[in-house]
């Protein structure tokens, strides 16, 4: 019997991350082969016409699993009846802006996609928060969500965890699939820990085979925390297709599961494990079983790690605090 479509909203779809998303959600990678999607864009009227663009140009891949292509300017149209959805479209920090100002911008956005979630998603709603500053967002559109459980709200650190693989591996010299059990903690920011003491190389510990504490401190963590940065500054523009292939990667991971022997990071909300304040939305390592994420329990953490992953939880709690104030949540 043919699957029922499933439906995927996606905010900011005429951004660049949507160009770089839009295609590969189409063609089948973020949820298997077999399963065929329904796509409703949202966008701000002002680009409305663009996202029109795009979806002309999906129109003409004739992909097989692509059943639909619907465009709103409002959110309780996009989100109803909404399986999966991707918030990428977010409020950019400008020139002269205060962090307070950013969150404040943001919260315009993902409070109403938050009740519009709440009011006509379908019941097993999925939902990744994309848009900076990432984590903070998906706690305000989860607070406006009262009536979808908390754990359906998550934040993309998956980018992080890909770019801490592949720079693990060129130091080491091996090729990606090599690297397992990876680690990133916290927020996605530059305060973000990407541990490898747990981390795996062929099977060997992989803080042991760099065996290079300098080069750990001094070299690795920073690269990667500030990646998005040096993207920036490189490219003119931020990461978009790289974005886009991990916000695929954590959807695909959530609904078909995360490889056994391995786990990955995703913003989730906190349970309290490893001293994270319950209900903020912080990186873990994680697996997904049965379309669940669970946070991978029992690892020690040393006062290397413990020492980072708290300042990390603390931006996040300093976040939590300034949207509380500005009675987002
Ligand atoms: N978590 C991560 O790892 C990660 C990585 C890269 C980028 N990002 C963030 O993703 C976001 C999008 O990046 P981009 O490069 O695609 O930006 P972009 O500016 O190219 O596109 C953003 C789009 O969102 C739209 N938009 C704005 N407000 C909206 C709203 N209320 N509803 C629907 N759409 C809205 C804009 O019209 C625009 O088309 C940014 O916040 C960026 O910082 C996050
Ligand atoms: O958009 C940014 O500020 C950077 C982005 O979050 C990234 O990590 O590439």
């Amino acid at each position: 019997m043919a699957q029922v479509p499933v439906n995927v909203t996606v905010t900011g779809a005429a951004g660049q991350i949507g160009y770089a998303l839009l295609f590969r959600i189409a063609s089948g990678q973020l949820l298997g082969p077999d399963t065929p999607v329904k796509l409703r864009l949202l966008e701000i009227p002002q680009a409305v016409k663009a996202a029109e663009g795009t979806a002309m140009e999906l129109d003409d891949c004739a992909f097989p699993l692509l059943r639909g292509i619907d465009i709103f300017d409002d959110p309780r149209q996009a989100f109803d009846g909404a399986n999966v959805a991707l918030l990428v479209g977010a409020r950019p920090r400008t020139k002269g802006m205060e962090r307070g100002d950013l969150l404040e911008a943001n919260g315009g956005i993902f409070k109403p996609q938050g009740e519009a979630i709440n009011a006509g998603a379908a019941d097993d709603i999925r939902v990744l928060v994309v848009g900076n500053p990432a984590n903070t967002n998906a706690l305000i559109a989860q607070a406006h969500a009262p009536d979808v459980p908390a754990e359906r709200f998550t934040a993309m650190t998956r980018l992080d965890h890909n770019r801490a693989i592949s720079q693990l591996a060129a130091k080491l010299g091996v090729p990606v699939t090599d690297i397992s059990k990876l680690t990133i903690w916290g927020n996605h920011s530059a305060t973000q820990y990407p541990d490898i003491f747990h981390a795996e190389v062929a099977g060997k510990n992989a803080a042991e085979a760099v065996n290079d504490e300098a080069w750990l401190s001094g070299t690795f963590i920073p690269t990667v925390a500030k990646r998005g940065a040096a993207i920036i500054e490189a490219r003119g523009a931020s990461s978009a297709a790289s974005a886009a292939n991990a916000a695929i990667d954590h959807v695909h991971d959530w609904v078909l599961g995360t490889p056994e022997g391995d786990w990955t990071s995703a913003a989730i909300v906190s349970d309290g494990s490893y001293g994270v304040p319950e209900g903020l939305i912080s990186s873990f390592p994680v697996v997904s079983r049965d379309g669940r994420w669970e946070i991978v329990q029992g690892l020690e953490i040393d006062a290397f790690s413990r020492e980072r992953i708290d300042a990390s939880v603390q931006e996040l709690t300093e976040e939590r605090d300034a949207v509380r104030k500005l009675g987002l949540i």
